[in-house]
């Protein structure tokens, strides 16, 4: 980081208000002291190599310039990789900065995100031993291939065939139409030579599911696509320009039985088709990710705080008292409610991430002695937390944008890619609203269950409980606030499983009860969400190992969280919790006192992040806050600004103000 000498002096002043310590936070934020050691060692030594660093700024480039800049970076990155683990023999520690290299999106995030995790995930030891090595060196780069121009919600429909064909003992993978295409994978376009394809299974004309082979689809010396391979890139987005997402087609392509991941189908060399456990294990990739994605959606919340809560603090507009000199905008009230629940909720994904980590492991290790039990609780809970963290981010991320006035809609403040990028994942890896109601699935059979008495998973016991307590008053407390979260969903899963009978009373068949439903079904499953998400992070921070003087201001974070939502769906906690006008009123004010209370800490709260200019890439939001500074230079470096006079002025606007005059 920057020393303070060269620091905008609100900056100074700020940083000297903050009353705990930075360091603690970091520690506690990122797991332990070593775990930051580890982690600015990594990122020191990657911000070391010179060739990393960008001589303009992406957004002047092409599209094709900035695909060929990113794979240059992206390689070097994976040397610092690989040179990190062989010194040190492991992997280098979780962080962030492929953020301060490539900006936006890599062109390897779908090879190590998806592409080695489906191998590891979905392979038998065999298929591991013969791909992992390769994948994990780099000799191969590949994607993960599912989506399709017409499918990508409705994963049994898609329209991509394997057939297999026994007297070769191969698949033959076919595109049979346009909407059949893959489109959407990342490094697709021009990067990977190798996919795993989600695809049909067809054996003697009989249909067996999807399931996902392995196809080389560049020739790895001249990268030309393979004979009866058509593979593109789909063109400019809101935001992953790099990611490089392509389309594919197979015509009659060839692969090796070997090439289906077997680890749970199989497909015997006769033909015979074994079933596995859990036709749904092949969907395992996904939850992984998605789980991952509440941990990114901490990362972007935390990365616009810090800009727009820095950024707060050196600008100066308009005054408060006229008597007094202009304001730091970061003392307005109406700004502080805008910033800090972007701070609040970063801490609040992510509490959520490492919880649902440990669901994810330990679900995980029961798959491997074969119980599924939990699988289901893990798919619902993966499912609702993505979509609810993935929207709410965004939102964030959009508040802090705007609450940067002109300033953040500029690139240089990196608040539009961002926010590119964050809203992405509202519809990767599982549209919102397809996600939300896969978890009310899970609700309906809960309730159900509760109906009958049934012990209900960890995650839904509450609806039992909330069955008993429903006469309770409402407590103007953090536990009494998650309670009431938790009767506001109790009320609504209630609610939409007693819409589903009214219509079968009326008729209606399950799945159009289902349907007409299904706006109270999603509200269930956000309401789900919502308490979960309050109850784990309060949870998190009444048991945290932090100083006194820490751990205060953690609890008015978390306070901050509860209470805004309270206020957000007051409606909500009328219909279904014991709250009165009271209470709310009550609320409001214990809200504006935590904004207050709140404020001499923001700045070292988003300090607290550790996110290095490198990575915030923002000219709003940089340590030492040299704000007007860094628009001025940033915007020098504009080639418009490169030449006195623009060419144009001579071809175009010199002739149209000679032809006005005539
Ligand atoms: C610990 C992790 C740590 C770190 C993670 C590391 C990295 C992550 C971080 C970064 C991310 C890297 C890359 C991301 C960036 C961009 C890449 C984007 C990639 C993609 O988008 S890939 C394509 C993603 N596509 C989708 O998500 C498709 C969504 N659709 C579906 O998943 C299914 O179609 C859907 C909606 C679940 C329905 O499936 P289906 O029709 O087959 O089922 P039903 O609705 O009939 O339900 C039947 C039954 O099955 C249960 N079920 C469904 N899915 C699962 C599952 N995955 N697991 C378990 N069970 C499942 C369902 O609940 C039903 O049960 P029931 O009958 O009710 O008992
Ligand atoms: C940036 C980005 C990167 C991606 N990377 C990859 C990748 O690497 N690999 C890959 O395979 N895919 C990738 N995808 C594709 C992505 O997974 C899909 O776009 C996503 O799963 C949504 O599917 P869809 O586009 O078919 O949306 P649709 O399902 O067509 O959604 C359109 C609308 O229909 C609604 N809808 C659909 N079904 C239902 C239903 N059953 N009930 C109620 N409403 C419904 C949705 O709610 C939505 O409002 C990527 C997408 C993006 C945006």
């Amino acid at each position: 980081m920057s020393t303070e000498t060269k620091c905008n002096p609100d900056l100074v002043r700020e940083r000297a208000k903050c009353t705990f310590d930075v360091n603690e936070l970091i520690n506690l934020f990122y797991g332990s002291e070593k775990a930051t050691k580890e982690r600015r060692h990594f990122e020191d030594a990657v911000l070391a190599v010179k060739e990393l660093k960008d001589a303009i700024p992406e957004e002047y480039l092409s599209h094709k310039e900035r695909y060929e800049n990113g794979v240059r970076k992206a390689t070097i990155l994976r040397d610092v990789y690989r040179d990190y683990k062989a010194k040190h023999n492991r992997d280098p520690p979780p962080n962030q900065i492929t953020k301060a290299v490539i900006k936006d999106i890599s062109p390897f995030l779908l090879h190590n995100g998806m592409f080695v995790p489906t191998i590891a995930g979905q392979g038998t030891p065999e298929q591991q031993a013969e791909w992992l090595p390769k994948a994990e060196s780099m000799q191969i780069i590949g994607t993960y291939a599912q989506t399709e121009l017409g499918h990508g919600s409705f994963i049994r429909g898609l329209e991509t065939i394997a057939t297999y064909d026994p007297k070769t003992e191969e698949f033959v993978l076919n595109n049979p139409t346009l909407t059949s295409f893959k489109w959407w994978p990342g490094g697709l376009g021009s990067t990977v030579n190798h996919c795993v394809v989600v695809a049909q299974l067809y054996i003697n004309g009989k249909s067996h599911g999807i399931h996902p082979f392995i196809a080389q689809i560049r020739d790895l010396d001249t990268h030309k696509p393979l004979p009866g391979v058509k593979v593109g890139e789909i063109g400019p987005k809101m935001g992953f320009q790099t990611a490089n997402n392509g389309f594919l087609g197979f015509d009659n392509f060839r692969i090796p039985r070997k090439n289906m991941l077997m680890k749970n189908a199989q497909v015997l060399k006769d033909g015979t088709f074994v079933k596995g456990i859990n036709e749904k294990l092949t969907y395992g990739t996904m939850v992984m990710v998605r789980v991952g994605i509440v941990g990114d959606c901490s990362f972007y919340a935390a990365l616009a705080a810090t800009i727009a809560v820095r950024y707060s603090a050196v600008r100066h507009q308009s005054h408060i008292k006229a008597s007094e000199p202009e304001a730091q905008i970061l003392d307005y009230l109406t700004q502080q409610h805008k910033l800090f629940i972007a701070v609040a909720s970063s801490h609040v994904y992510r509490n959520a991430y490492l919880w649902m980590e440990k669901m994810y492991t330990n679900v995980m290790k029961e798959l491997s002695q074969d119980k599924q039990d939990n699988l289901p609780e893990l798919h619902a809970t993966a499912c609702c937390l993505k979509a609810v963290c993935s929207r709410d981010a965004g939102s964030l991320v959009e508040e802090c944008r705007l609450a940067c006035g002109g300033h953040g809609y500029m690139a240089s403040s990196n608040l539009p890619l961002t926010y590119g990028v964050t809203i992405a994942a509202v519809t990767y890896e599982g549209e919102r609203t397809v996600l939300l109601l896969q978890t009310a699935r899970y609700l309906m059979k809960a309730w159900m269950a509760a109906l009958k008495g049934k012990v209900l998973s960890p995650s839904v016991s509450y609806l039992l409980n909330s069955l008993k307590e429903s006469k309770k008053p409402w407590q103007n407390t953090p536990e009494g606030i998650v309670k009431g979260f938790q009767h506001v969903s109790f009320g609504k899963v209630k609610a939409a499983y007693e819409t589903i009978q009214k219509y079968m009373k009326q008729g209606k068949d399950y799945e159009d009860a289902w349907n007409l439903a299904s706006v109270q079904l999603v509200k269930a499953s956000e309401a789900h969400s919502r308490a979960i998400l309050c109850e784990v992070s309060w949870e998190a921070v009444c048991s945290s190992s932090a100083s006194p003087n820490l751990s205060r201001v953690l609890q008015q974070l978390a306070q901050l969280y509860l209470t805004y939502w309270t206020l957000e769906t007051s409606g909500d906690l009328l219909l279904y919790s014991n709250i009165t006008k009271d209470d709310l009123i009550i609320l409001r004010d214990k809200y504006e006192e935590l904004l207050v209370a709140i404020r001499p800490n923001a700045v070292g709260l988003v300090d607290g992040f550790d996110l290095r200019d490198e990575i915030l890439n923002s000219t709003l939001g940089s340590y030492d806050g040299r704000v007007y500074e860094r628009l001025m230079e940033e915007a020098l470096k504009s080639p418009l600004n490169q030449e006195t006079v623009n060419s144009s002025f001579h071809k175009y606007l010199k002739p149209m103000m000679e032809k006005a005059k005539l």
